[in-house]
């Protein structure tokens, strides 16, 4: 028969659990054993769910307190020795190499202040890993045995899972060499890893494990011959390796195709591959699926919400079992689910027709069952019906079309995304205007969301708050964060965005053809969770969204008050896009949306305007080609449809965070002045590839991420590195990201700190 398989689940569990869980034991509600306690009672849950589900291969080891792929290093024993110095209980070292940590000395214990490891966008999605640090001492070795662990646990509940573990080639690749060696090569260390990876192995097999998920999702980049050679070695030598439970080869979000010759004849057990991102890829991956392999068709998306088309799928299927014969094929989640929201039963609040539309992990783990079932041959009449029935509804709903958005969309032209003047003669009319000094201060827009304001928010969603007092409440805020930026001389100034609730989701919630879920949570990164909108029809925006409350700020201060939007890409990437209409249609509907509010934010008499788009970087197509070059070229053109329509004086502001960005890209969106996540690149040739960049740049002095507060002394030097290679002229000032997960206290010294160091440079140069 044909089996059924799910990668992973979503580890948060349905209510937040392990973020509640988490956030309590950093802040010392909890104790380690009720942290362990709740991530033990979630994957009990996880598992169950997707056994009483039907499933055949159930994953285990998905879950993780931070990241996955912070487990792995914790596992390796890959923990810079300034995480190991201070010799925590292994638990407290793995928190700190994620988020950094900042301690006092007590009586039982030192003090404590290190950085977090960098974080990175997780392939093209919104989920961010933590970035395996590599040096010249790294020992390799087993830190306890957590996905040994795991699989007992589960198998103490009656239930046989099969481990996954991101392989070695891929944990390499995807990390980096420490601060200090530079000149280390992750991938060299190979061979020293090996042997960790069989002793895990081995000891997987002897408690149990028959089989075991390996991925290699580098599989789908462009890999240099020496990364294919590596997988090609590993998985050759794996498979000479005798006590090894059998290995199933998994990657995702792409096209395997170009990296093809690496994995053809390797002797593993089975392969995983991704068709929904990738089915052109079918025939030919077919092919080099052994007599004795079997192939894995991930068919149920991990990355979107659209209910699966079960004919399509089940066609798609039936393609594969043609062709290797039922036994050898495995019906499957794309990738692991932990990209979408939990269980679409706990949105009660969703139109009802669009709910139908919908399926989240939950849904999709039953979806995968129905169509292994289907291809089969079972009976599962009624469910295919149901299926085919809302297939249909939604390709004929009238939550789809707009032919006014249609026909603007139609319109546009190179005028609508061009500034009236070239950024040498604009930034003459803003010095004139603005008369920032030298380094000029500023932030990314969002000051702390603090329990008082999260509280309030919800009095005023549930409607124990009037429109008024909430109205009320935000302006006091604003006022707040005005004085508080006034007290410690910033230069530019922002609202600090308390009415909003996520950057997306607050634009979202007010452009006609979005809908909204009340509890549909994804992990970004850590504990911090989102919640993305869901893109249903076409796009438009009937009302301003966002003047008042910059307007009001701007009118309690002289200094200068910046606006802040959202970009269309990033409104777009944070969201779960249609899958009826390409990302391009979608991102101009969106531009053009924020076209609008632009304009009228400069009619207010807004006159610096910042559209960030922290989501254009992970945007980028996994390979290099005719699709990431249209793409730099449409994203950068659906931010200058948004942001051209102004005078030459407005000054347009850009962020971006976490981004080996391409500068040319940057530079084809036009922005007067961008920011650029910094604090974490110690690459001196970062600075350089900007060094030649035209407009105005701050490169992003701290890591908001982290509670750490850095002294001015860090700052200071921190800026003369940068000026080493970067132009005092075009240096902006401002921390990484915005302040919002940040707590007031270590907000106010960190920001107090880096405007003293301006102000020391600001001396230094006008002297
Ligand atoms: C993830 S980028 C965040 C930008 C936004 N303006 C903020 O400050 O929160
Ligand atoms: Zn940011």
């Amino acid at each position: 028969m044909v089996q059924s398989a799910v990668l992973g689940f979503p580890r948060i569990g349905p209510n937040r659990e392990l973020k509640k869980a988490t956030e309590g034991y950093w802040n010392g509600k909890i104790t380690v054993d009720e942290l362990f306690k709740v991530g033990k009672d979630l994957r009990a849950q996880n598992w169950k769910l997707q056994k009483d589900a039907g499933v055949d291969i159930i994953a285990s080891n998905d879950f993780s307190f931070y990241d996955q792929i912070l487990d792995l290093s914790v596992l390796f024993n890959v923990i810079p020795e300034r995480y190991a110095k201070y010799e925590l209980p292994l638990i407290d070292t793995f928190f700190a190499m994620g988020r950094g940590l900042q301690r006092k000395a007590t009586e039982t214990s030192n003090a404590v202040d290190v950085t977090a490891l960098e974080m990175v966008k997780w392939f093209d999605s919104n989920y961010h890993y933590v970035r395996p640090t590599f040096s010249h001492s790294t020992a390799f070795k087993l830190n306890g045995q957590k996905p040994v662990d795991e699989f007992l646990e589960a198998k103490a509940l009656g239930i046989q899972t099969r481990p996954v573990v991101v392989g070695p080639v891929s944990f390499l690749h995807l990390g980096k060499a420490d601060k200090d060696s530079l000149d280390l090569a992750p991938l060299s260390l190979l061979e020293k890893l090996l042997p960790a990876y069989i002793e895990l192995l081995k000891k997987l097999a002897a408690a149990g494990a028959t089989e075991v998920q390996i991925d290699e999702p580098i599989l789908v980049l462009d890999l240099p011959q020496n990364v294919q050679d590596a997988i090609k070695a590993t998985y050759t030598k794996l498979g000479q390796e005798a006590g090894l439970p059998k290995i199933t080869l998994a990657s995702y979000f792409g096209t395997v195709l170009p990296n093809l010759a690496a994995i053809k004849g390797l002797p593993v057990s089975g392969f995983h591959f991704d068709f929904v991102r990738a089915p052109e890829q079918f025939e030919e991956v077919a092919a080099i699926v052994g007599d004795d392999q079997v192939l894995s068709v991930g068919i149920v998306d991990g990355r979107n919400i659209w209910k699966n088309d079960f004919k399509k799928s089940s066609d798609f299927v039936n393609k594969a079992v043609a062709k290797l014969g039922k036994d050898r094929v495995v019906v499957a989640t794309s990738s692991s689910l932990l990209h979408t929201p939990v269980d679409l039963e706990n949105e009660s609040k969703l139109n009802p027709e669009l709910k139908g539309y919908f399926s989240f992990a939950t849904q999709k783990v039953a979806e995968v069952v129905v169509i292994a079932k289907n291809v089969s041959g079972a009976d599962v009449k009624a469910a295919l019906d149901a299926n085919a029935a809302s297939i249909s509804a939604r390709a004929n709903s009238t939550f789809i079309n707009d032919s006014t958005v249609q026909s603007r969309i139609k319109a546009i032209d190179a005028k609508l995304s061009t500034r009236q003047a070239p950024f040498p003669q604009r930034l003459n009319e803003q010095v004139e205007q603005f008369h920032f000094p030298l380094f000029p201060t500023t932030t990314i827009g969002s000051f702390p969301q603090t329990k008082d304001i999260r509280i309030n928010r919800n009095k005023f969603v549930k409607g124990t708050l009037s429109p008024e007092e909430y109205e009320k409440f935000i302006n006091s805020e604003i006022e707040k964060v005005i004085r508080f930026q006034e007290e410690i001389d910033l230069d530019v100034l922002v609202h600090g965005e308390p009415e909003r609730n996520d950057m997306v989701q607050y634009f979202g919630e007010q452009i006609k053809g979005y809908a909204f879920t009340t509890n549909g949570w994804v992990q970004s990164y850590g504990s911090r969770y989102v919640r993305p909108p869901i893109i249903v029809g076409d796009l438009s925006r009937p009302e301003a969204m966002s003047v008042k409350e910059s307007v009001y700020a701007q009118s309690l201060t002289k200094k200068v008050v910046k606006g802040m939007l959202t970009g269309p890409i990033t409104c777009l990437r944070w969201s779960f896009p249609r899958d009826d209409v390409d990302q391009k249609t979608q991102a101009f509907q969106l531009a053009l949306a924020l076209r609008d509010e632009v304009n009228d934010l400069e009619a207010a008499g807004i006159r610096v305007i910042q559209v960030d788009e922290p989501a254009l970087r992970e945007g980028l197509p996994l390979r290099s080609g005719a699709e990431r070059d249209s793409y730099k070229v449409w994203s950068a053109e659906a931010f200058r449809i948004a942001t051209s329509g102004v005078a030459n004086k407005t000054q347009i502001h850009s962020h971006f965070c976490y981004s080996d960005l391409d500068p040319n890209h940057i530079k084809a969106l036009d922005a007067d002045v961008v920011s650029i996540e910094f604090s974490k690149k110690d690459d001196p040739n970062y600075i350089a590839e900007f060094s030649n960049y035209p407009n105005h740049l701050g490169l992003g002095l701290f890591d908001i991420h982290s509670p750490r507060v850095p002294s001015t002394e860090e700052f200071i030097s921190k800026i003369d590195t940068i000026l080493k290679s970067y132009p005092a002229e075009k240096f902006w000032v401002n921390p990484d990201c915005g302040l919002k997960t940040r707590g007031w206290e270590e907000t106010r010294l960190s920001l107090t700190h880096m405007v003293e160091a301006a102000k020391h440079f600001r001396n230094k140069y006008t002297k």
